[in-house]
Protein backbone atom coordinates (compact mmCIF):
# COMPACT_ATOMS: atom_id res chain seq x y z
CA UNK A 1 0.00 0.00 0.00
CA UNK A 2 0.96 3.61 -0.75
CA UNK A 3 2.18 5.67 1.79
CA UNK A 4 3.19 8.75 0.56
CA UNK A 5 3.32 11.89 2.93
CA UNK A 6 4.28 15.67 1.76
CA UNK A 7 5.67 17.91 3.70
CA UNK A 8 6.88 21.46 2.68
CA UNK A 9 9.65 23.61 3.64
CA UNK A 10 11.00 20.52 4.84
CA UNK A 11 15.41 21.73 3.95
CA UNK A 12 16.29 22.44 7.18
CA UNK A 13 15.26 22.12 10.95
CA UNK A 14 12.18 21.52 12.12
CA UNK A 15 10.99 20.01 8.99
CA UNK A 16 13.75 18.08 7.98
CA UNK A 17 13.67 16.37 11.43
CA UNK A 18 9.71 15.22 10.63
CA UNK A 19 10.64 14.55 7.29
CA UNK A 20 13.52 11.95 8.26
CA UNK A 21 11.76 10.70 10.93
CA UNK A 22 8.84 10.40 8.70
CA UNK A 23 10.63 8.34 5.82
CA UNK A 24 12.73 5.68 8.83
CA UNK A 25 9.30 5.08 9.64
CA UNK A 26 8.10 3.86 6.62
CA UNK A 27 6.43 6.71 4.91
CA UNK A 28 7.46 7.67 1.25
CA UNK A 29 8.33 11.19 1.37
CA UNK A 30 8.15 14.29 -0.72
CA UNK A 31 9.71 17.26 0.60
CA UNK A 32 9.38 20.63 -0.64
CA UNK A 33 12.34 23.01 -0.39
CA UNK A 34 12.37 26.61 -1.40
CA UNK A 35 16.14 27.17 -1.50
CA UNK A 36 19.56 24.61 -1.58
CA UNK A 37 20.64 23.40 2.20
CA UNK A 38 23.13 21.09 3.48
CA UNK A 39 20.43 18.91 4.77
CA UNK A 40 18.77 17.99 1.14
CA UNK A 41 21.95 15.77 0.76
CA UNK A 42 20.44 14.27 4.18
CA UNK A 43 17.18 13.51 2.94
CA UNK A 44 18.36 12.41 -0.77
CA UNK A 45 20.03 9.87 1.29
CA UNK A 46 17.31 8.59 3.18
CA UNK A 47 15.17 8.42 0.01
CA UNK A 48 13.13 11.47 0.35
CA UNK A 49 11.99 12.26 -3.06
CA UNK A 50 12.69 16.12 -2.84
CA UNK A 51 11.45 19.16 -5.30
CA UNK A 52 12.10 22.31 -5.47
CA UNK A 53 9.11 24.71 -4.61
CA UNK A 54 7.86 28.04 -3.31
CA UNK A 55 4.85 27.47 -2.38
CA UNK A 56 4.05 31.39 -2.95
CA UNK A 57 4.56 31.21 -6.49
CA UNK A 58 1.38 30.44 -8.53
CA UNK A 59 2.85 28.95 -11.65
CA UNK A 60 5.05 26.64 -10.00
CA UNK A 61 2.26 25.61 -7.42
CA UNK A 62 0.50 24.68 -10.12
CA UNK A 63 2.73 22.90 -11.87
CA UNK A 64 3.72 20.94 -8.41
CA UNK A 65 0.17 19.95 -8.12
CA UNK A 66 -0.07 18.54 -11.66
CA UNK A 67 3.23 16.48 -10.75
CA UNK A 68 2.15 14.67 -7.41
CA UNK A 69 -1.30 14.16 -9.17
CA UNK A 70 0.27 12.08 -11.95
CA UNK A 71 3.10 10.48 -9.85
CA UNK A 72 0.86 9.23 -6.83
CA UNK A 73 -2.50 7.73 -6.47
CA UNK A 74 -3.09 8.25 -3.22
CA UNK A 75 -1.84 10.40 -0.27
CA UNK A 76 -1.34 9.31 3.56
CA UNK A 77 -0.69 12.92 4.53
CA UNK A 78 0.01 16.71 3.93
CA UNK A 79 1.98 18.81 6.47
CA UNK A 80 1.76 22.13 5.86
CA UNK A 81 5.42 23.19 7.54
CA UNK A 82 7.18 26.11 5.60
CA UNK A 83 7.17 29.11 6.93
CA UNK A 84 8.80 32.52 6.85
CA UNK A 85 9.17 34.30 10.38
CA UNK A 86 8.97 37.85 9.31
CA UNK A 87 9.26 40.61 11.61
CA UNK A 88 6.84 43.74 11.22
CA UNK A 89 8.75 46.93 9.64
CA UNK A 90 9.20 50.05 11.98
CA UNK A 91 6.60 52.14 12.18
CA UNK A 92 7.19 54.67 9.51
CA UNK A 93 7.90 58.20 10.36
CA UNK A 94 8.64 59.45 6.70
CA UNK A 95 5.88 61.55 4.78
CA UNK A 96 5.30 59.27 1.97
CA UNK A 97 2.02 57.59 3.25
CA UNK A 98 2.29 55.63 0.04
CA UNK A 99 5.29 54.00 0.19
CA UNK A 100 4.70 52.99 4.10
CA UNK A 101 1.46 51.70 2.91
CA UNK A 102 3.34 49.29 0.16
CA UNK A 103 5.56 48.21 2.82
CA UNK A 104 3.71 47.16 4.84
CA UNK A 105 1.07 45.68 2.60
CA UNK A 106 4.43 43.66 1.51
CA UNK A 107 4.76 41.94 4.68
CA UNK A 108 1.46 41.30 5.28
CA UNK A 109 0.94 39.28 2.29
CA UNK A 110 3.83 37.73 2.56
CA UNK A 111 2.48 36.14 5.67
CA UNK A 112 -0.07 35.47 4.69
CA UNK A 113 0.60 34.02 1.32
CA UNK A 114 2.93 31.34 2.76
CA UNK A 115 1.01 30.38 6.10
CA UNK A 116 -2.38 30.69 5.11
CA UNK A 117 -3.07 31.04 1.34
CA UNK A 118 -0.95 28.04 0.28
CA UNK A 119 -2.29 26.14 2.37
CA UNK A 120 -5.78 26.84 1.48
CA UNK A 121 -4.94 26.27 -2.26
CA UNK A 122 -2.64 22.98 -1.83
CA UNK A 123 -5.84 21.37 0.70
CA UNK A 124 -8.16 21.99 -1.48
CA UNK A 125 -6.42 20.59 -4.49
CA UNK A 126 -4.84 17.09 -3.06
CA UNK A 127 -8.44 16.64 -1.42
CA UNK A 128 -8.82 13.61 -3.74
CA UNK A 129 -5.66 12.26 -3.21
CA UNK A 130 -6.15 12.19 0.64
CA UNK A 131 -9.88 10.58 0.26
CA UNK A 132 -8.00 8.13 -2.36
CA UNK A 133 -5.87 6.68 0.16
CA UNK A 134 -7.27 3.18 1.58
CA UNK A 135 -7.30 4.02 5.44
CA UNK A 136 -7.66 7.30 7.30
CA UNK A 137 -5.48 10.45 5.91
CA UNK A 138 -4.22 13.36 8.13
CA UNK A 139 -3.73 16.96 7.08
CA UNK A 140 -1.67 18.97 10.01
CA UNK A 141 -0.90 22.45 9.59
CA UNK A 142 1.79 23.86 11.71
CA UNK A 143 0.69 27.30 13.67
CA UNK A 144 2.01 28.92 15.91
CA UNK A 145 1.48 29.75 19.98
CA UNK A 146 1.03 33.06 19.53
CA UNK A 147 -2.28 32.45 16.63
CA UNK A 148 -3.87 32.73 19.76
CA UNK A 149 -2.40 35.36 21.61
CA UNK A 150 -0.77 37.85 19.28
CA UNK A 151 2.94 39.38 19.12
CA UNK A 152 3.61 42.63 19.40
CA UNK A 153 6.32 42.45 17.22
CA UNK A 154 5.44 39.49 14.48
CA UNK A 155 1.93 41.11 14.45
CA UNK A 156 1.20 40.06 10.42
CA UNK A 157 3.12 36.93 10.99
CA UNK A 158 0.95 36.35 13.79
CA UNK A 159 -2.28 37.10 11.95
CA UNK A 160 -1.49 34.48 9.45
CA UNK A 161 -0.92 31.90 11.44
CA UNK A 162 -4.25 32.19 13.25
CA UNK A 163 -5.84 32.07 9.95
CA UNK A 164 -4.15 28.94 9.25
CA UNK A 165 -5.44 27.99 12.89
CA UNK A 166 -9.18 28.34 11.79
CA UNK A 167 -8.72 26.99 8.26
CA UNK A 168 -7.93 23.83 10.73
CA UNK A 169 -11.37 23.65 11.97
CA UNK A 170 -13.23 24.55 8.42
CA UNK A 171 -10.92 21.60 7.16
CA UNK A 172 -12.24 19.41 9.57
CA UNK A 173 -15.41 19.58 9.41
CA UNK A 174 -15.22 19.52 5.60
CA UNK A 175 -13.17 16.31 5.12
CA UNK A 176 -14.22 14.09 7.86
CA UNK A 177 -14.42 11.35 8.63
CA UNK A 178 -11.56 10.52 5.75
CA UNK A 179 -9.65 13.11 6.35
CA UNK A 180 -8.34 14.47 9.84
CA UNK A 181 -6.80 17.78 10.01
CA UNK A 182 -5.49 19.40 13.14
CA UNK A 183 -2.66 22.15 13.64
CA UNK A 184 0.29 22.32 15.69
CA UNK A 185 0.95 24.91 17.99
CA UNK A 186 4.55 25.34 19.27
CA UNK A 187 6.30 28.24 21.07
CA UNK A 188 10.10 28.14 21.69
CA UNK A 189 11.37 24.38 20.18
CA UNK A 190 14.41 25.60 18.16
CA UNK A 191 16.63 28.24 18.39
CA UNK A 192 18.25 29.96 15.25
CA UNK A 193 22.56 29.83 15.25
CA UNK A 194 21.82 33.59 15.17
CA UNK A 195 19.90 33.97 18.29
CA UNK A 196 22.44 35.52 20.86
CA UNK A 197 22.36 34.54 24.63
CA UNK A 198 20.03 37.36 25.84
CA UNK A 199 17.55 35.96 23.41
CA UNK A 200 17.78 32.50 24.37
CA UNK A 201 17.68 33.43 28.49
CA UNK A 202 14.93 36.09 28.07
CA UNK A 203 13.37 33.30 25.87
CA UNK A 204 13.27 30.40 27.87
CA UNK A 205 11.82 32.24 30.79
CA UNK A 206 8.59 32.89 28.77
CA UNK A 207 7.61 29.28 29.48
CA UNK A 208 7.25 27.13 33.14
CA UNK A 209 9.66 24.79 31.99
CA UNK A 210 12.06 26.91 30.32
CA UNK A 211 13.32 24.57 27.87
CA UNK A 212 14.06 24.24 24.56
CA UNK A 213 13.16 21.02 23.55
CA UNK A 214 14.45 20.59 19.99
CA UNK A 215 12.85 19.36 16.54
CA UNK A 216 12.14 16.04 18.07
CA UNK A 217 9.73 17.58 20.08
CA UNK A 218 7.88 18.04 16.99
CA UNK A 219 8.34 14.84 15.10
CA UNK A 220 6.96 12.93 18.10
CA UNK A 221 4.05 14.72 17.85
CA UNK A 222 3.35 14.66 13.83
CA UNK A 223 3.88 10.60 14.65
CA UNK A 224 1.38 10.39 17.52
CA UNK A 225 -1.07 11.95 14.95
CA UNK A 226 -1.31 9.75 12.13
CA UNK A 227 -1.33 7.08 14.76
CA UNK A 228 -4.25 8.70 16.19
CA UNK A 229 -7.41 7.28 15.12
CA UNK A 230 -9.86 9.90 17.14
CA UNK A 231 -8.15 13.67 17.21
CA UNK A 232 -9.29 16.31 14.79
CA UNK A 233 -10.39 19.41 14.36
CA UNK A 234 -7.47 20.08 17.24
CA UNK A 235 -4.40 22.51 17.85
CA UNK A 236 -2.30 20.51 19.68
CA UNK A 237 -0.10 22.82 22.08
CA UNK A 238 3.80 22.58 22.15
CA UNK A 239 4.59 25.25 24.51
CA UNK A 240 5.94 24.57 27.87
CA UNK A 241 3.71 25.54 29.95
CA UNK A 242 4.38 29.43 28.47
CA UNK A 243 0.08 29.63 28.43
CA UNK A 244 0.11 29.42 31.96
CA UNK A 245 3.41 32.02 32.69
CA UNK A 246 1.17 34.92 33.75
CA UNK A 247 2.82 37.99 35.20
N1 LIG B 1 11.44 26.90 15.50
C1 LIG B 1 10.56 27.18 16.43
O1 LIG B 1 10.90 27.27 17.63
C2 LIG B 1 9.13 27.38 16.06
C3 LIG B 1 8.66 27.00 14.81
N2 LIG B 1 7.32 27.19 14.51
C4 LIG B 1 6.81 26.75 13.20
O2 LIG B 1 7.29 25.45 12.90
C5 LIG B 1 7.58 25.36 11.48
C6 LIG B 1 9.04 24.97 11.28
O3 LIG B 1 9.85 25.90 12.02
P1 LIG B 1 11.39 26.08 11.63
O4 LIG B 1 11.98 24.79 11.21
O5 LIG B 1 12.02 26.87 12.72
O6 LIG B 1 11.25 27.00 10.34
P2 LIG B 1 12.43 27.68 9.48
O7 LIG B 1 12.09 29.12 9.44
O8 LIG B 1 13.77 27.27 9.95
O9 LIG B 1 12.24 26.94 8.09
C7 LIG B 1 11.07 27.10 7.35
C8 LIG B 1 11.33 26.60 5.96
O10 LIG B 1 10.25 27.07 5.18
C9 LIG B 1 10.77 27.49 3.95
N3 LIG B 1 9.94 28.50 3.29
C10 LIG B 1 9.75 29.79 3.65
N4 LIG B 1 8.98 30.42 2.75
C11 LIG B 1 8.70 29.50 1.79
C12 LIG B 1 7.99 29.55 0.57
N5 LIG B 1 7.41 30.69 0.15
N6 LIG B 1 7.91 28.43 -0.16
C13 LIG B 1 8.51 27.28 0.25
N7 LIG B 1 9.20 27.17 1.39
C14 LIG B 1 9.30 28.28 2.13
C15 LIG B 1 12.14 28.07 4.24
O11 LIG B 1 12.89 28.02 3.04
P3 LIG B 1 14.14 29.03 2.84
O12 LIG B 1 15.24 28.31 3.58
O13 LIG B 1 14.34 29.09 1.37
O14 LIG B 1 13.75 30.33 3.44
C16 LIG B 1 12.64 27.17 5.35
O15 LIG B 1 13.45 26.13 4.88
C17 LIG B 1 7.22 26.72 10.89
O16 LIG B 1 5.91 26.69 10.37
C18 LIG B 1 7.30 27.64 12.09
O17 LIG B 1 6.48 28.82 11.93
C19 LIG B 1 6.45 27.79 15.38
C20 LIG B 1 6.89 28.20 16.61
C21 LIG B 1 8.24 27.98 17.06
N1 LIG C 1 9.37 29.99 10.40
C1 LIG C 1 9.71 30.14 11.68
N2 LIG C 1 8.77 30.46 12.59
C2 LIG C 1 9.14 30.64 13.88
C3 LIG C 1 10.47 30.49 14.28
C4 LIG C 1 11.43 30.14 13.29
O1 LIG C 1 12.64 29.99 13.58
N3 LIG C 1 11.00 29.97 12.02
N4 LIG C 1 10.83 30.65 15.58
C5 LIG C 1 9.95 31.04 16.50
C6 LIG C 1 10.46 31.27 17.92
O2 LIG C 1 11.09 30.08 18.39
C7 LIG C 1 9.40 31.68 18.93
O3 LIG C 1 8.47 30.64 19.06
C8 LIG C 1 10.04 31.91 20.28
O4 LIG C 1 10.80 33.07 20.26
C9 LIG C 1 8.53 31.29 16.18
N5 LIG C 1 8.23 30.98 14.80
Amino acid sequence: MQNNIIITGAAQRLGLHCALTLQHAGFQVTATYRSEKPGLQQLKDAGVHCIQLDITEPNALADFIDSIKQQLGSLRGLIHNASDWKKDLPLSDCDNARAALAADAAVYDAMQAVHAKAPYLLNRAFTPLLQAHDGVTDIIHLTDFVASVGSSKHMAYAASKAALENLTYSFARALAPKVKVNAIAPALLLFNDHDDACYRAKTLQKSLLQVEPGAAELSNTVMYLLNSRYITGKVIDLDGGRHLNLP
